[in-house]
């Protein structure tokens, strides 16, 4: 049965505190604003930030216990908890809501971390979980200002503040949003390349 949203929206409040839910609004009201700017679907970036954060208050146990059930490959349970909740809510997603596209799913699980290749709805998402209204961490008002012209700018601005405190924490960092970063820089790069050659014809 296809799932619905009025229903989801309701079952994921009930799992966080008021704030948290307020942060989700912000994310969804800005995943479809950057959807329509930049060419995503909103729909899907509706339904993927509604659900990103979904395990984000389960108990850390829980969160566990869902990457071990599902068998998830990727390493995230070697890595700081703040990462787990984000595949637990694709898993989640898909298991309980039954959400069955892969592009929304995967927008959930690398919410947090990127990835390499991220496609534009992972962009979308990403970002909007940087940049919504509600944030106020120090460089927010820049990625703000890069997510006006470029997706890929603005997120590498984003994960380069994470970066950067995970190393002032001396905390381990998840090569996963390294090699997004790297993968954003490559993109940015091939657009200017390709902008030069049409310059040139
Ligand atoms: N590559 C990474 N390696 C380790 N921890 C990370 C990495 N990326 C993000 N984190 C952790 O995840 C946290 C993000 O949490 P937060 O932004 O509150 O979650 P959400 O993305 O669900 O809103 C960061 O503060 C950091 O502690």
């Amino acid at each position: 049965m296809k799932p619905d949203l009025q229903a989801v929206m309701e079952s994921v409040r009930a799992q966080m505190p008021e704030k948290r839910w307020q942060h989700t609004i912000g994310v969804r009201d800005t995943a479809i604003r950057l959807s329509l700017q930049y060419g995503a679907d909103p729909v899907q970036a509706e339904w993927a930030a509604v659900l990103h954060d979904v395990a984000k208050y389960w108990p850390v146990e829980k969160q566990r216990q869902t990457l071990v059930d599902a068998g998830e490959q990727e390493p995230w349970l070697q890595y700081d908890k703040p990462l787990w909740h984000a595949p637990a809510g694709a898993i989640v997603a898909e298991r309980q809501y039954s959400v069955t596209d892969s592009m929304i799913l995967d927008a959930i699980r690398y919410h947090t971390s990127g990835r390499p290749g991220m496609t534009l709805l992972d962009k979308v998402v990403c970002l909007a979980d940087y940049m919504e209204p509600g944030r106020a961490f120090p460089g927010v008002d820049r990625i703000r200002e890069l997510a006006e012209r470029s997706l890929e700018a603005a997120l590498i601005a984003g994960f380069e503040g994470t970066i950067g405190q995970l190393i002032e924490q001396g905390a381990p960092i998840f090569p996963m949003t390294v090699l997004a970063r790297n993968s954003l820089l490559e993109e940015l790069d091939a657009a200017r390349q390709e902008k030069k050659e049409e310059g040139h014809s």
